[in-house]
């Protein structure tokens, strides 16, 4: 099977996950990437049987509509009963490294209002250590130099994602060769620095449930 096929078996795996919980007043929390919008195309059919979506970007904000599904700011709904998205990387304990396509501060603050974060990825993305996909780091534009001397200090070879600017105004810093041995404790000492915004581990608040996709089939992890 190809990567895109098993990305589409996850999404496929995903909405049968979240199918039977739909409501008339559930909104949903969707993702950014590849394997998002493969799920976002599959709520298309779905539109008439919950109420709506929050996004965790404008790009899937904009794909969520072109489908008529309803977008909400987060602000107005508190709580989302799930949160879909995938991963650059995942280990075991469902930590995640996120952001390769910038969203990573929206997608971390819209998995925290999640009753569950379903993580969808081909199989790809499973690792035993994360660090091999470069950590991105969403910093306020001010503080990108300052911010990169510390990421050495930390052990990190960052750098600049050139002509890159966030849904939020703001750049992201690339860590390479930064392998990560306690992602927990990387994710807070990174979060620590002034002019972070955030950084792309999800260890502290990882996932709950994994869609992973094997060439044998969809294999299901739930740690909650
Ligand atoms: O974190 C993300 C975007 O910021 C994506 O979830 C991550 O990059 C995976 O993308 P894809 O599904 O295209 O492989």
């Amino acid at each position: 099977m190809t990567q895109d096929e098993l990305k589409a078996a996850v999404a496929d795996a995903a909405v049968k996950e979240i199918e039977p919980h739909l409501e008339k007043d559930t909104v949903l929390g969707i993702g950014t990437g590849s394997t998002a919008n493969l799920f976002i195309d599959r709520l298309g059919p779905l539109r008439d049987r919950f109420k709506g979506a929050v996004a965790s970007s404008e790009a899937s904000a904009k794909r969520l509509q072109a489908l008529g599904i309803e977008i909400f700011e987060l602000n107005n709904v508190g709580d989302v009963p799930f949160y879909i998205d995938g991963a650059d990387e995942v280990n075991a304990n469902l930590q995640m490294i996120k952001g390769g396509g910038a969203a990573l501060t929206r997608e971390k603050i819209v998995a925290a209002c999640a009753k569950r974060f379903i993580c969808i990825a081909d199989g790809s993305k499973y690792v035993n250590q994360l660090g091999n996909f470069p950590l991105p780091v969403e910093v306020i534009p001010m503080a990108r130099s300052y911010v990169a001397r510390e990421l050495v200090k930390l052990g990190a070879d960052p750098v600049y994602r050139q002509g890159v600017v966030t849904d939020n105004g703001n750049q992201i810093i690339d860590c390479f060769d930064f392998m990560i041995d306690d992602p927990a404790s990387v994710e807070a000492r990174i979060n620590a620095i002034v002019g972070v915004v955030t950084n792309g581990l999800f260890a502290q608040r990882g996932a709950d449930v994994l869609l992973l996709g094997k060439t044998g089939g969809v294999e299901r992890t739930a740690l909650r």
